[in-house]
């Protein structure tokens, strides 16, 4: 089924939500390092299939393998491990905990890792990289939303994930800041040799990727080499 090459893959994900159904039999490999943008209209099932993916939902029917091992299959427990350390997130509206500083917010998951001080300094790097250290220790929900943002991006990378699920990452800035926060993202994903999965509306973001996949209907397009 998978061969030692593919780092994350789902095959034959089939969900619905009451009535609705999102995913319709998705299936999709992901090579570890490869940067793919998930594209196609809204309602297509692009965010269910990131959230399976990532191990967030459980699809009713198919498999989600990561590293070799199901994911659909294992403990709540397993998962989140799983998440916390080998997948970093970056949403839409950056997700971060209003009350704490940028800093904190981006020091949070390595805290909870029990990181060493490489992971620390790294963190510390990473606002520098990404021209936040200026305004690190103000609370989240008193910076501008690019800044709130660069701060998710450094705490998506900072323990140096296998693989960045980035959800709409730059849909609610502007077209500038959109584009220093994703080139950073990808540059740094580059860097670590972290795969990328990236939903987006957006053919100047989906131009950052090595490859497109476009969902249509709950799967993935005819056509689409997956
Ligand atoms: N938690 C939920 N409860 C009920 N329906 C849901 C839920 N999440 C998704 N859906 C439905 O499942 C379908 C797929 O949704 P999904 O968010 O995955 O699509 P999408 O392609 O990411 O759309 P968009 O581009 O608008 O974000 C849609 O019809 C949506 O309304």
């Amino acid at each position: 089924m998978n061969s030692s090459r593919e780092l994350l893959g789902a095959s034959g994900l089939r969900l619905s939500f009451g009535l609705t159904t999102a995913l319709d039999g998705a299936s999709i490999v992901v090579q570890p390092g490869e940067i793919v943008a998930l594209m196609g209209p809204s309602g297509a099932g692009k965010s269910t299939l990131l959230h399976c993916l990532a191990g967030i939902l459980r699809p009713d029917d198919g498999e989600v393998w990561f590293d070799g091992e199901r994911l659909d299959t294992m403990s709540d427990r397993a998962r989140s491990a799983h998440r916390l350390r080998r997948f970093g997130f970056v949403f839409q509206f950056g997700d971060l905990v209003p009350e704490l500083t940028l800093r904190e917010n981006v020091l949070l998951p390595l805290r909870l890792l029990r990181a060493g001080s490489d992971a620390l300094d790294r963190a510390a790097e990473l606002l520098d990289t990404l021209e936040i250290d200026r305004v690190a220790d103000r609370l989240a929900a008193e910076v501008a939303g690019g800044e709130a943002q660069r701060a998710a991006v450094a705490r998506a990378l900072a323990h140096q994930p296998a693989v960045i699920f980035a959800d709409e990452p730059t849909g609610a800035l502007d077209s500038v800041s959109g584009e220093v926060v994703l080139s950073t993202l990808i540059r740094l994903a580059r860097q670590h040799g972290s795969s990328v999965i990236l939903v987006t509306h957006d053919n100047r973001v989906a131009a950052h990727a090595d490859r497109e996949v476009v969902m249509r209907d709950g799967r993935l397009a005819a056509g689409v080499a997956a």
